[in-house]
């Protein structure tokens, strides 16, 4: 399948676990979970994510267990020790999937691993992977990519950039949700600040500079220099459809946001991985009783 990549996900620990996935316009009105996920490659992506049903806020353990349970799987399925390049996302998730994957009877020795910013190289290299860039391979090389998602909708729309490595992750990966918290991410040319603003308020997002936190003063900066921005859906948000037939298909209506976005001067990247920017294949959720569920292509969404 080329073109597609593989996925994994998982509920963030701050998250609480929802009894379903739903279409990123009503997940982001009604829903307040992340749904991370992990994935894949070149030519026969795919992605994956956990899911966990219930509306309890999982505890920090039964969170990891979850996520691990899923990146497993995740690996198990997608990784074959004879591929060449394994792209490898960023944030918590995938330090399970480079624990399952430096723990493979077969080993790993053949591939080189295309981690998407700092902490991925940090935890490739503590494994005793073999590293390189993105820029270093050629094009589309790729085999199959791991990354977590911050939302994952029936379609395998997804939203990622949580931990603000959304541009690296869309290169390696071809691959939405929810009530995400902070909105879409979306990676900007720091001096492009204002445009993106006011282009994002023009579509009715409400945009808000993403601060570096205790740790930082000042805007939160990205592996590439740039700054972030996290574009929240208003209540009652319709989409930026352009008539009321698409947005009746979810899919489109992020499809089309995806294009808009792409179309604001300053924009770098933005977090929507849908059909247009690379959604994942398949999806791996980590339930809370320890099973794995799996939304692919032959699975609801499409
Ligand atoms: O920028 C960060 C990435 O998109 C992460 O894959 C996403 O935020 C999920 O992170 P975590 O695995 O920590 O839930």
């Amino acid at each position: 399948m080329i073109g597609s990549r593989r996925l994994i996900g998982h509920v963030r620990a701050s998250a609480r676990y929802p009894t379903y996935v739903i279409p990123l316009r009503q997940l982001r009105l009604t829903k307040s979970y992340k749904t991370p996920f992990m994935a894949p490659i070149p030519r026969t992506p795919l992605h994956q994510a956990i899911r966990c049903l219930s509306t309890a806020t999982p505890s920090t353990s039964a969170l990891e267990a979850a996520k691990h349970a899923a990146s497993l799987r995740a690996v198990q399925t997608h990784y074959h020790p004879s591929m060449r390049y394994v792209g490898i996302g960023s944030g918590s998730t995938i330090a399970h999937v480079v624990s399952a994957l430096s723990s493979l009877p077969s080993g790993a020795a053949n591939t080189t691993f295309i981690p998407t910013g700092f902490q991925s190289r940090q935890l490739l290299l503590s494994a005793g992977l073999r590293v390189s860039a993105i820029d270093e391979v050629p094009p589309y090389a790729v085999d199959v990519a791991f990354d977590g998602a911050d939302e994952v909708d029936p379609y395998r729309n997804c939203i990622k950039g949580g931990g603000a490595c959304l541009l690296l992750e869309k290169l390696i990966s071809p691959a939405l949700g929810t009530t995400y918290t902070r909105g879409i991410p979306i990676e900007i040319l720091s001096i492009s600040l204002p445009y993106v603003l006011a282009g994002l308020k023009g579509l009715n997002l409400q945009p808000e500079l993403r601060m570096g936190g205790s740790a930082k003063a000042g805007p939160c900066i990205t592996d590439n220099g740039n700054f972030v921005v996290d574009a929240k859906f208003p209540a009652g948000y319709k989409g930026c459809a352009e008539d009321e037939a698409k947005r009746l298909d979810c899919s489109e209506n992020v499809m089309q946001l995806a294009k808009v976005l792409n179309g604001i001067v300053g924009v770098v990247e933005h977090g929507l991985f849908s059909q247009v920017d690379k959604k994942p294949e398949v999806v791996y959720f980590g339930m809370q009783d320890g099973q794995v569920q799996v939304l692919g292509p032959n699975c609801p969404g499409k």
